[in-house]
This record gives structure tokens, sequence and C-alpha cells, in this order.
């Protein structure tokens, strides 16, 4: 049971580059994994090939044996939760906090998230009152009322001050040590991934060598 890539090819368009190439990942429940490199080489891509966002024109990716989606026939939401860097672009600005939360997770009550993330006096305001430090940890209790098996936590401090970014790491670290869930961490800042994962992977030493002649059947 982990979520996987298994030599995983992408790219965005049959005459653009590969953007992952050959990638191979295991992330087991209750692992923290970061994901390093500098940018612009394919981290949010993969980080979205195992959230399911994107398909892999070759190989695949799974959460415990199945697609990462969500299962339309249950309701089930999809059990890899991506978390982004822009807190603020991930909400609809005319929903208030209590109805962006609310409608992550129907039928969860207000009550159910911790205030340790939100605090209740944020509940009945719309996202432009509320700071970016607040926003990213209405994202991730957003996320954890799903009740992931994983997250995709892709850059998610890198817009905040130090001690904001230091809050929603703890919080983050907390929610996930005491649900078991599975954490992929990408950054390109190595020292911050030291600190927060069990583990960190540089991205190419997942991916196999860029290899753009290489001829891939899609
Ligand atoms: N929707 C898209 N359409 C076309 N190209 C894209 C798209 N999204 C990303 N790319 C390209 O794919 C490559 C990898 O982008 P990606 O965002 O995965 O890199 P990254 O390592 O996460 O970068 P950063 O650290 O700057 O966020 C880049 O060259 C980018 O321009």
């Amino acid at each position: 049971m982990s979520l996987v890539a298994e030599n995983v090819w992408f790219r965005y368009g049959r005459r653009h580059p590969w953007v992952v190439s050959g990638a191979s990942l295991a992330v087991e429940p209750g692992e923290v994994v970061g994901l390093h490199g500098p940018s612009g080489v394919g981290k949010s891509t993969l980080g979205k090939l195992l959230a399911g966002l994107l398909t892999p024109q070759r190989g695949s990716t799974s959460a415990d044996g199945t697609p990462p989606n969500p299962d339309r026939r249950t309701g089930r939401p999809n059990p890899v939760q991506v978390v982004h860097q822009h807190a603020h672009l991930a909400m609809d600005p005319l929903w208030k906090i209590t109805t962006i939360l609310a409608e992550a997770a129907p039928g969860s009550a207000p009550a159910e998230v911790d205030p340790s993330l939100v605090p209740p006096n944020l509940l009945d305001r719309f996202p432009h009152e509320i700071s970016g430090g607040e926003a990213q940890r209405v994202n991730l209790a957003r996320a954890l009322l799903t009740a992931p098996r994983y997250l995709v936590a892709d850059e998610i401090s890198a817009s905040l001050d130090p001690i904001s970014q230091a809050a929603v790491w703890r919080l983050l670290l907390t929610a996930v040590r005491t649900h078991g869930i599975g954490v992929l961490a990408i950054s390109h800042d190595r020292p911050l991934l030291a600190a927060v994962a069990d583990r960190v992977v540089d991205i190419a030493d997942v991916t196999g060598t860029i290899q753009e002649t290489v001829p891939v059947v899609t």
C-alpha cells in the first residue's frame, strides 16, 4: 500500500518536450518524502500526475493500488489531495471560508475543523479578508477534511514569512503523523525539506535521463 509512480512519462502536448521522463517514486502511508529540484524540472507536474490531475502518456500512478481519482459512484473524494503554493488562488473569492470548507467534505460541520488550523473567527470571512498564512491553513484543513491517504504539498510555504512557514509545517506534520497520511513535499528549498521530511529525493534521481529523442508510443 503506497502512493506510486511507475516509469511515468509526461509532456504537455505532442510537440512539447518531455517534462517527466521515466519517473518512479513511492510514498508510504505516514511517510514524508521531500521532492527536490530546481525550478522548471517537472516537480509540480509529477505531483499532479501522482494526484491524478494529469494522466501520464506512459507508465502509471496509483494510490494503494487504485487510480488516484475521486470515486463518483460512491462519492469518495480523491485519496490524494493537493495543497498548492498560491493559497488564495485555490479558493473561490466569492465564498466564505465556512462554505469553502463545507464544499470539500459535504456533511462535515465547521466544528470538525481543527481550530489550531482554522480559528472559528475566520469562518465567516471571505478569502480576501485573511492572510496568506491563514489561507494556506484553510487549504490544508480543506484537504484534511476529505480524510486523504496522501497529500501532495507543492511549495506550500514558499510565499510565507518564516513564522507562518514554520506554523504551517508544524500543523501539517502534526496532522499527518496523527492520521498516518503519506506526504510528497515538493520544494526547491533543500534545507526546508531536510527539516520536515523523513527522506529527500532529487527529481533527477527518480527520473530517467532526459532523452527527448526516445520514441514513446502515446
Ligand atoms: N500547462 C502547461 N502547459 C505547457 N507547459 C507547462 C505547463 N505546466 C508546466 N509546463 C512546463 O513544464 C515544465 C515543468 O514545470 P513544473 O511546474 O512541473 O516545474 P517545477 O519543477 O515544479 O517548477 P517550479 O519549481 O518553478 O514550480 C516547465 O518547463 C513548464 O514551463
